[in-house]
């Protein structure tokens, strides 16, 4: 479903992915995880078009997405940090979203879904965080799409409205669709994740299911197994910068 082959990035002089390659394939759900400014961020908006790679190339249904943004239509996103139109209402932005888009939408069932009812006529600019989220996931999920990419989703959601996402994360990836996820939330991995995707330093560090993971570490469980990583990984460091002083 989704090839990234090779993928490098820098920012400046900061090299932020140093060659990613990966196969995601349909039906899953991947977490992609790493401690802060590993490149997750990064990596999810090279495959949204939203960066250029250096070098590289990424395939979305065997199709290489450089200058074709057609295949866009085929993902729906839903961004760390909402930022709407500020004096539009939620439904301006859905009509306006469902007019550029130009296909079948189902928002009424995500509107209802989600108890956005009473949200309707507000101005995006006074809803509140939690709410404007949930129109996020609105908009990722009503044009029914085959690639759903979630970037730090849960920040600003009720429980009952992160119950509720989790439910339809699982329900989608059940129909078919191909679901990447970036999370610090440790038990949203486990419920969720059918694989785990480890960035550290501009590189998938490992690849594989939670248990392996666990198992890989001599672990109890993934808490305990990323944290183990992290001590390696930096015992690895200092080793490095030790012998090239
Ligand atoms: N547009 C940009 N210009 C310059 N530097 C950038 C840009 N975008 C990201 N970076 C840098 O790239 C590095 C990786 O950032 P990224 O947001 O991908 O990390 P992340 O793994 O998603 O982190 P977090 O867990 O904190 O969300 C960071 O050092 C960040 O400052």
């Amino acid at each position: 479903m989704i090839e990234i082959k090779n993928i490098t990035k820098a920012f400046g002089k900061l090299q932020v992915l140093k060659g990613i390659d990966i196969n995601l394939e349909k039906g899953k759900i991947y977490a992609f995880l790493g401690p802060n400014g590993s490149g997750k961020t990064t990596l999810i908006k090279t495959i949204l078009g939203l960066n250029q790679p250096d070098n590289g190339e990424i395939l979305i249904q065997n199709e290489n997405i450089k200058n074709n943004w057609q295949y866009k239509s085929c993902i729906g996103y839903m961004p760390q940090i909402a930022r709407f139109p500020e004096n539009l209402n939620m439904m301006e932005l859905l009509g306006m979203t469902r007019d550029i888009r130009k296909t079948a939408s189902d928002e009424e069932k995500y509107i209802s879904y989600f108890n956005l009812e009473g949200a309707r006529d507000k101005k995006l600019k006074n809803l509140s965080g939690g709410t404007k989220q949930k129109v996020n996931a609105v908009l990722a999920f009503m044009f029914n799409p085959d690639i759903l990419i979630f970037d730090e989703p849960s920040v600003g959601l009720d429980p009952v409205a992160h119950l509720k996402l989790k439910d339809l994360m699982r329900e989608e990836r059940d129909n078919g669709k191909t679901i990447l996820l970036t999370t610090h939330i440790l038990s949203e991995v486990e419920e969720l994740a059918d694989e785990v995707i480890f960035l550290l330093d501009g590189k998938i560090y490992f690849q594989g299911t939670v248990q392996n993971l666990v198992q890989t570490q001599n672990e109890s469980n993934l808490e305990r197994a990323i944290a183990q990583l992290l001590l390696q990984t930096e015992k690895k460091s200092k080793k490095l910068s030790f012998q090239a002083a």
